[in-house]
């Protein structure tokens, strides 16, 4: 894959939350390149940090949550940007779609106003009537009504449909990157279609995507590049094909032998706390070809040609 400059760059991603009598490092050194027309896909099983990484983008945490490395973003350091700066650029130029849609969605609003405020408060001009595109972005999401759909309030729509109002908002201000954390947990079938052909959509017309989701046959179909999370660290990367193709990481070989077509073979075991993560490799006590240097030493991520891997057997 040829690339140009990408639209967004992370580079050693950390995130370190501190409560009261614990300090935990919930994200470590989380890195990648998002480009335009492209997917960038995350999959690791719950609270791998998926969700963590995605917030840390825009900086959506508490002032006593630690946030160190780069994220360049227009010739900008978001890391270190001030707040004025990064509430021009939060909905209006990267976009979320949160994995809770009760947390985007205002409970007084009907749909269209939910939609109507922040193009306005954003002072983004619409080519055309602003109903108009309200009304495409809802049906882009899979409304087949979509002036009856944008007269409702939350309360009167089902999770599902409230999880694709979500996403209308978000894509009604036409960010250049959309995260877009399990846009489609909850869905049925039916809405499944229409929300991964919103997905492709988003690609299509030039934007990036970080696509996160514990789907993985709906990675393998949307994202370029994918990334294996496991216990708050990137454990693989590389092109989709070919990590899911010739997995390196035994993680990765272990998520793909769990899926339905592989014989649904679970891995056993758990992840380790991230409170009190062991010395060596975070998955040494699941791994199969577990050795002596992986209990006492911790992997760092070793670049091969296009992938990218943290083992000390790869
Ligand atoms: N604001 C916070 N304060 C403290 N800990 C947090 C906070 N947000 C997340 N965590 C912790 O960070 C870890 C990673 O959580 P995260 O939500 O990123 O997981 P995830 O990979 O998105 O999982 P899932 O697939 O279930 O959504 C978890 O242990 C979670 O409890
Ligand atoms: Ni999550």
């Amino acid at each position: 894959m040829s690339h140009n400059k990408p639209v967004l760059q992370i580079s050693n991603l950390s995130v370190t939350f501190r409560n009261k009598n614990e300090v935990m490092r919930a994200l470590h050194d989380f890195s990648c390149s998002l480009y335009a027309g492209e997917c960038t896909a995350v999959i690791g099983e719950s609270g791998c940090g998926k969700s963590v990484a995605a917030h840390a983008i825009l900086k959506l945490f508490s002032d006593s949550t630690e946030i160190t490395g780069s994220i360049r973003f227009d010739s900008q350091e978001l890391i270190t940007c001030s707040e004025s700066r990064l509430k021009e650029i939060r909905g209006k130029r990267i976009g979320i779609i949160y994995q809770n849609p009760d947390r985007s969605l205002n409970p007084i609003y009907t749909i269209e106003r939910q939609m109507k405020e922040p193009l306005q408060s954003h002072n983004i001009s619409i080519p055309g009537a602003m109903r108009d595109h309200i009304l495409k972005t809802l049906k882009r999401v899979g409304f087949p009504e979509p002036d009856q759909a944008m007269m409702q309030y939350p309360c009167q729509n089902s999770g599902g449909m409230n999880q694709r109002a979500a996403t209308a908002v978000v894509l009604g201000l036409m960010p250049e990157v959309i995260i877009a954390d399990e846009p489609t947990k909850g869905l049925d079938k039916e809405r499944l279609v229409d929300i991964e052909s919103c997905l492709m959509g988003i690609k299509v017309q030039n934007q990036s995507l970080l696509l996160i989701t514990h789907d993985i046959p709906l990675a393998e179909r949307i994202a370029d590049t994918l990334i294996v999370m496991y216990a708050g660290q990137i454990v693989e990367a590389g092109p989709a094909d070919e990590v899911l193709s010739s997995p390196l990481h035994p993680y990765t070989k272990g998520l793909l032998k769990s899926l339905p077509r592989n014989g649904f073979i679970p891995i056993e075991g758990s992840a380790p706390p991230l409170s009190s993560l062991p010395p060596g490799c975070r998955f040494a006590n699941r791994c199969d070809c577990v050795t002596e240097v992986c209990t006492h030493q911790c992997p760092e991520i070793t670049l091969t040609d296009t992938r990218e891997v943290r083992c000390h057997l790869c």
